[in-house]
């Protein structure tokens, strides 16, 4: 059985159009994910990703339908919450220490300044910014800066972490470093997580479930994928395993055609019990039932 920690019903996003009449950014969206998952959502410019992640945190509303986190409906931003955007928004007079304290004071309100300070330094120390604590953002890397991003993120202990493209904008080997430390972090804390990427190999790397979505406007979350790889795969030898090209394939066909055809292709599309896959050695598995997942014995799994 699904826990439905984060439960995204039928929501739509419209904008008023030049001619008065409104264009759907994408229509009738479900999904929904556990605590402790890591979500994300994959698809061309314009499908309504950071629309989706918006609504998510609160900064945007739906037009239709609505997002109901740990039971309760989303109202407005919340704490429990954290947003981390692509560039890292960081206030530039204060030092590292002084934007996590900022974040946590705003949290916890009443704690005094010996609390917040060991508080924040956990999390700087969980980043690796040991020893940056009092340089300002001007002083920092591209890394460094996202890093105290995530370390903000993380310090107000949210109940969700929600990732806009995080890494896009560093050079490969400060993402790999940092996707490395955003699993290591997640695994280790049981967070839950939601990010938006264009990179098909991170989110090979971090997701339980990446979310498929077809172009925009008018887009639809085409297909779930469950991610088949160990829990404890590696960013390094992750293309060892027998499953990822079966994996890597099926999300970029997806991307390459299926995205772009798929209003056309699929008349029967339920977008109440959209198709969870799981590609592995052979076909891709089918999940066409909430409940049950077939295909050849040894991939069935339940849900
Ligand atoms: N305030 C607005 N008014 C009208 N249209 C908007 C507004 N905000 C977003 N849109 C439109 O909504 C669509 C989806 O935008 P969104 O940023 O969510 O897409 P995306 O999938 O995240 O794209 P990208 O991958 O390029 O970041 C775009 O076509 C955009 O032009």
């Amino acid at each position: 059985m699904t826990d439905k920690f984060i439960s995204i019903e039928g929501i739509a996003r419209r904008y008023p159009g030049a001619d008065g009449a409104a264009t759907t950014v994408f229509d009738d969206l479900w999904l929904s994910m556990g605590r402790g998952e890591f979500g994300c959502v994959i698809g061309h410019s314009g499908c309504g990703k950071t629309t989706v992640l918006n609504i998510l945190a609160g900064l945007d509303e739906p037009s239709e339908g609505a997002v109901i986190v740990d039971g309760q409906a989303i109202e407005g931003t919340s704490l429990d919450r954290a947003v981390i955007f692509q560039s890292h928004a960081l206030l530039p007079w204060r030092t590292v220490l002084g934007n996590v304290t900022y974040a946590v004071t705003s949290k916890w309100r009443k704690w005094d300044r010996a609390k917040v300070k060991a508080h924040a330094q956990k999390f700087i120390d969980l980043v690796g910014l040991t020893g940056s604590e009092h340089k300002r953002p001007s002083e920092l890397s591209g890394g460094m800066k996202q890093r105290v991003g995530i370390a903000r993120a993380l310090s107000i202990t949210p109940k969700i972490m929600l990732m806009d493209e995080p890494f896009s904008a560093l050079d490969a080997l400060t993402r790999g470093t940092l996707q490395d430390e955003v699993r290591r972090i997640c695994l280790e804390t049981g967070q839950t997580a939601f990010m938006i990427t264009h990179d098909v190999d991170e989110a090979i790397y971090l997701a339980d479930k990446i979310f498929l979505m077809t172009n925009g406007p008018g887009a639809v979350l085409a297909e779930i994928v469950e991610n088949p790889l160990p829990k404890d795969r590696g960013r390094i030898d992750l293309h060892r395993h027998p499953y990822y090209y079966a994996l890597r394939n099926h999300i970029v066909d997806f991307l390459v055609s299926r995205s772009k055809t798929f209003a056309a292709d699929v008349t029967n599309h339920d977008p109440r019990n959209v198709p969870v896959v799981r590609p592995g050695l052979g076909e891709p598995t089918i999940v066409s039932a909430p409940n049950l997942v077939e295909t050849s014995s040894a991939q069935t799994i339940a849900r």
